[in-house]
Formats: structure tokens, sequence, C-alpha cells
């Protein structure tokens, strides 16, 4: 694998490989890899010819009292992951590459109504953050498919609407959440948690469980089913953010007749705020 940390290199590099007709397959993330991420990788290399992942805590994407400086940064350890999935190329910019005159004049790509709920009400400005600089990692490596995780429910709808509002050419693939044996859906914030926590943590994802059965049961009161939803989080030790029922298409509030659900939630557990969600199709 090569570790290229210029814009330059990386074009010039990229740009040969797509004079011989290789398919590019691109992975952003922030680092600190796990089983998640390299489950992506693996996706990547089932559509594409060569494989690149991107390594950037992007500054933008995070709100002023977020955890920018304690996000871990492990680029040793993930080059030697990556490196063992078959990744062809690590690009991994530094602030000043991405953002040569600070992100306060940077341009910024922004996706209305689906980026002003659920983790976008909670962290302003996150989502901007977030189209800002796929946006520009997308005209820096310029792949024919881009892979994210479901896990990232909201994030993934939002890249989607964006490419083809924007109409950008690229194929993008939602990956499904990767989990601990738990259910615990893995992720670097995982690590801030104690072992006390780590042990209550599964309570997200199987309170979400149990709202998907209770609705597929036919209980269709969605209002109540979070309520209880966030009482039994805030038992297991959470301070939850958001639970709620939305429609897969729009992400808007679940309507009774609605079949395509997805059921998302937030919620601190200690210092960390983890997010998490199930999809599924009701047959009426
Ligand atoms: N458990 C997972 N299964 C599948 N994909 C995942 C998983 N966790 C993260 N991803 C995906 O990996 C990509 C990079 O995410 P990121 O680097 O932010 O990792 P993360 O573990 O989600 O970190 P964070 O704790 O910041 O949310 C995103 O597309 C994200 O959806
Ligand atoms: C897509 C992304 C790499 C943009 O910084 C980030 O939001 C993430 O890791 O999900
Ligand atoms: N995986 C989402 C990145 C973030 O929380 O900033």
């Amino acid at each position: 694998m090569i570790v290229i940390h210029s814009i330059k290199e990386l074009r010039e590099h990229l740009s040969r490989q797509r004079q011989d007709g290789l398919r590019i397959g691109f992975v952003p993330t922030m680092g600190n890899l796990h089983s998640g991420h390299i489950q992506l990788i693996h996706e990547a290399h089932k559509v594409s010819d060569t494989v690149v992942c991107s390594i950037f805590v992007n500054p933008m994407q995070f709100g002023p009292n977020e955890d920018l400086e304690s996000y871990p940064r492990t680029l040793e350890t993930d080059t030697e992951k990556l490196t063992a999935a078959g990744c062809h190329i690590l690009f991994a910019p530094n602030a000043c590459e991405m953002y040569p005159n600070g992100t306060g004049v940077q341009t910024q790509v922004d996706v209305p109504d689906l980026g002003d709920e659920l983790c976008g009400a909670s962290r302003p400005g996150h989502f901007t953050g977030v189209t800002t600089v796929v946006t520009k990692l997308f005209n820096i490596v310029q792949p024919d498919t881009a892979l994210f995780g479901q896990k990232d429910f909201q994030q993934l709808a939002i890249i989607r609407k964006m490419a083809a509002d924007l109409c950008m050419p690229i194929d993008i693939i939602g990956v499904p959440t990767v989990r601990a044996d738990s259910g615990l859906a893995l992720s670097s914030r995982n690590g801030y948690l104690s072992e006390t926590e780590r042990a209550a943590a599964p309570a997200l994802y199987k309170t979400l469980v149990e709202i998907r059965q209770a609705i597929e049961s036919g209980n269709k009161d969605f209002d109540t089913l979070c309520h209880q939803g966030k009482q039994t989080l805030s038992k297991a030790g959470f301070k939850p953010d958001y639970l709620n029922v939305r429609r897969q298409s729009d992400l808007k509030p679940a309507q009774t007749g609605d079949d395509s659900l997805v059921i998302l939630a937030a919620a601190y557990m200690g210092s960390a705020r983890l997010i998490d969600n199930i999809a599924f199709a009701l047959n009426h």
C-alpha cells in the first residue's frame, strides 16, 4: 500500500490508474480503524480495481465543545490494518493540506432539510462539515464508487442526496453495520468507554431491536414506544439525545401507513456519544 499525504501526488498517481482503465473505489474515514471500516474496504474490492482509503479527522465537522482534540489518531496501526486488508492507497492529508486558508473562509456544501434534524439538530453545522469535506475528497479522488457505513444512516442519506443533487458521477454504496457479539455497533468512540460502560452499552441496540419487534407485532404508537425506549436507555446508564422512528426515504417522522422505516438513536454513555439505527420493512 502506498501512503500519500499531498493532494498533488495523489492526483498524479490516480490519473495514471484512470488512464489504465482501472475503476476506483473510495472509503473515507477518520481513522482509528476497526472491523467496520475494514468491511468497507472488503466491499470496495468487490466493485473496484484500485481501493483508496482516506484518514482525515475533519475539524469542520466538530462543534466547539466536541472531541476534536481527543479523537483517537492511530495512523501506524491503521496503516497496518489497511495493508492487511489489501487497500492500495491511503490518503492521509493534514489540516493545512485540506484547508490551506483555514475552515472559516472555506466554501461550504450544505444539504438542506435532511441535515437539520436528528444528529444535525444536536450537532449544528456537523453535516455541513461532513458534506464539505466529502465533496473535497470526491473532487480529489474522483472515485467511481464511494462506500459509507449504514451505522451513520443520516450521513449516508445526506451524501446520497448531495451526490444526486450536484450530479456527482459517483455510485454511493451503503454497507451494513458491523457489530460486536453483544450487538454493540463498532465505533471509534467505543474506545472512550470504561469497562462498566462498555458492558452497559449494548442496551442501545437491544432497545432498538425491542422497538422494532413491537412495531412488527402491530404497535404503531411510535411516540410512546420511543418514550419508553428512552426510559429503558436511561435505566441502562445512558443519557438519551434522541430516539425516533422515521421513514427511510426522507427521514421524516413515520406515519401509520409507512412501510420502510428506520429507528434511529443517539445517546451518551459517559463522555461517549454513541449512535445506532435499525432499518426494516413492514409487510402490511
Ligand atoms: N460498525 C460499523 N459498520 C460499518 N461501517 C461503519 C461502522 N462504523 C463506522 N463505519 C463507517 O466507516 C466510515 C468512517 O467512519 P468513522 O471513521 O467516523 O468511524 P466511526 O467508528 O463511525 O467513528 P465515530 O466514533 O467517529 O462515529 C463511515 O462511513 C462510517 O459509517
Ligand atoms: C465521512 C467522513 C469520513 C467525513 O469526514 C466522516 O463523517 C465519517 O468518518 O463518517
Ligand atoms: N462517523 C461520523 C463522524 C462524526 O461523528 O464526526
